[in-house]
């Protein structure tokens, strides 16, 4: 069985990739990836500046998952925008993704011009949904923010760009931002974020210095939230607007269900950190094993197929 897919009309030989945050903040660690058995790679969210991002311990791997308070360190919009310039011409026949959000909305313009006037010729993926940033709310959760963004992002940019959202929570919000998305020529949605601002204990103290150890939850706890967020943003975005599927992704299995409720693209954080990137060529051929025992040959056979009982 086949495991590869399309986004945007870009071909991948392989429907998995990282989660922005996770082997992805150097150029060593997207090489890294980018040699395994991923069909692609995202980057660090990038802003204008290198940021050194919040103090440390800022991440936990836990039983269950993970918890992070980053900061949104990362080396600046230009480390990444020039490795992937460079990569593209190395690699012409691969498509790449490129993450990115300012630290305000002004910064966003800037950032997104740049890359709009660069000869970038992958993906953008405009994260709305950073948690752990001291006094910025998550974009995505205020709906006339976003909307008001991406009018004033698609009167000037025209590359193929998606949007990284945290995870809704009530059918309402299901409604109501699909309803904003269906506006634009957004050509993907990435479900989930992790969960923002979830608290991790060990004994009688928090696990991460950030926030009093508020953080943002990866892992096997959020699989249930992710699943649902694909699936709700499957039945409701327009057809032309693909979904990446991220969260709670340790087999094939996880992987199975996320394309099961509508994905196309299955990103793995949590997982990737603690296994390293020979996660990939495992959870594919998990995937393959579950396809090849159901008799189907492309993820297309059962993508978006879950079964309601009626
Ligand atoms: O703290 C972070 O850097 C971070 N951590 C997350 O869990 N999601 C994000 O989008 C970001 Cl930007």
């Amino acid at each position: 069985p086949s495991t590869q897919t399309q986004i945007a009309g870009f071909q991948f030989n392989n429907c998995l990739m990282n989660a922005a945050g996770v082997a992805c903040m150097t150029i060593a660690e997207l090489e890294e990836v980018k040699n395994s058995a991923a069909g692609s790679f995202v980057t660090k969210t990038a802003t204008l500046e290198p940021r050194a991002g919040n103090p440390e311990p800022r991440y936990r791997d836990v039983p269950l998952g993970s918890i992070n308070s980053m900061g949104l360190p990362n080396q600046g919009l230009a480390y990444y925008l020039n490795y992937l310039l460079d990569l593209q011409n190395r690699e012409p026949e691969r498509t790449f993704f490129l993450s990115l959000v300012g630290m305000s909305p002004d910064e966003t313009h800037t950032i997104l011009r740049q890359v709009q006037e660069s000869g970038f010729t992958g993906l953008t993926e405009l994260n709305l949904s950073c948690p752990n940033v001291p006094g910025k709310p998550q974009i995505a959760y205020d709906f006339e923010t976003t909307e008001k963004l991406l009018g004033e992002v698609f009167a000037y940019f025209s590359k193929p760009l998606g949007v990284k959202l945290p995870p809704y929570f009530d059918i309402v919000h299901f409604d109501q931002a699909a309803a904003i998305f269906n506006k634009f020529p957004i050509k993907f949605v990435n479900c989930v974020n992790s969960i923002g601002n979830g608290l991790y204990v060990e004994d009688e103290t928090v696990a991460i210095r950030p926030k009093n150890g508020f953080g943002g939850i990866g892992g096997e706890y959020i699989k249930p939230t992710a699943l649902a967020n694909v699936h709700a943003f499957y039945q409701r975005l327009n057809p032309a607007i693909q979904i990446i599927g991220t969260g709670g992704v340790l087999t094939g299995r996880d992987a199975f269900e996320h394309i099961l409720c509508g994905a196309s693209m299955v990103q793995v954080g949590t997982t990737l950190h603690k296994e390293g990137v020979s996660a990939f060529a495992r959870i594919t051929e998990e995937l393959q094993a579950i396809m090849a025992e159901k008799g189907y040959e492309t993820l297309e056979d059962f993508r978006g197929k879950l079964k309601y009982l009626g």
